[in-house]
């Protein structure tokens, strides 16, 4: 989420406080940001491709921290991208999400929407969805209210505080709350979720807007086995209705979900394939799965 998103989501969610009476919470400080306004339209995929980057280049101080990335995600796809420290992954997602300008390239949201036109807000108003690594929920709201909250369109926070789901909301909700495994939790604080459910719960939340394109940065990191496993269960679920690009480290999680892994290095594009045959390249063997 981007930092104005987050801040105007904190303002609803204490906006939906100060009209609840209840006991103190604890925010662990941290605010998601997931009212903003959904812009959708349409997304052209005829060409096969939902998101398109070519000799997308970048550097920070002298140093090319993405250096002429070519990559592209077919609609409905989940791509698994790995690579060692420092190979410009997160800055890739950056990238896309408009919170890094590159120097030079080309990005585009199907084939006829060039992001590097738009601001980041914008792109995620188009459906593209993006979970860093840490959860960002509102802690002292519910599973429910959190839910919720990641519905409400940029009314304004008088009007988001009187915002009421119609039935087709209702159902959405319902259903998102048993795909990520919550449907037993919806009236907890989110605050005392495991750390396992406060991801499910920021996936549910960025679900409740219909993303196109999901990104999610190390979503099993700190998981238990038993909440990885969930995890991959979940996005399997997913794929197919989005497209997804996972950048993991974890390599079983990997094994589990993974069609095709493109492997970066260096900000470029070093392998791409299955995993199998990514992990009997010779050069990912030398810079990042042989370490
Ligand atoms: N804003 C910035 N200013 C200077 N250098 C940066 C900046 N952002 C990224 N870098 C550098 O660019 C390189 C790529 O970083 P990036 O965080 O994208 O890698 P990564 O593949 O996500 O690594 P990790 O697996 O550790 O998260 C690193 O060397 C990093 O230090």
């Amino acid at each position: 989420m981007t930092p104005d998103l987050m801040e105007e989501g904190a303002r609803r969610a204490q906006a939906l406080l100060a009209a609840k009476p209840q006991g103190k919470t604890e925010s662990g400080g941290r605010a998601a940001g997931f009212s903003r306004p959904v812009v959708h339209g349409e997304v052209d995929v005829a060409h096969g491709r939902i998101l398109y980057l070519e000799d997308v280049s970048v550097s920070f101080d002298g140093f090319k921290a993405i250096n002429n990335l070519s990559l592209d995600i077919a609609p409905g796809e989940l791509r698994c991208i790995i690579g060692p420290n420092g190979a410009g992954k997160t800055t890739m997602m950056d990238i896309i999400t408009g919170k890094t300008r590159p120097d030079a390239g080309t990005v585009f949201f199907g084939s006829t929407i060039d992001l590097l036109r738009y601001k980041e807000a914008e792109i995620a108003g188009m459906g593209i969805g993006r979970k860093f690594q840490k959860p960002t929920v509102f802690e002292q709201l519910t599973v429910f209210e959190n839910l919720e909250l990641a519905l409400k369109t940029d009314k304004g926070v008088k009007a988001s505080m009187f915002f009421r789901l119609d039935s087709g909301e209702s159902d959405r909700l319902a259903e998102i709350l048993q795909t990520i495994h919550l449907a037993d939790a919806v009236d907890r604080l989110a605050g005392t979720l495991s750390h396992g459910q406060k991801q499910w719960l920021e996936i549910g939340m960025l679900l409740m807007q219909d993303p196109k394109l999901l990104l999610l940065d190390e979503p099993v990191a700190g998981m238990t086995d038993e909440e990885t496993a969930r995890t991959a269960e979940l996005f399997l679920t997913l794929k197919g209705q989005h497209s997804l690009m996972v950048v993991e480290h974890d390599m079983s999680f990997i094994k589990t979900i993974s069609e095709k892994v493109t492997v970066l290095h260096e900000g470029s594009v070093l392998a791409e394939g299955t995993l199998e045959q990514v992990q009997n390249d010779e050069r990912v063997i030398e810079v990042y799965l042989g370490r």
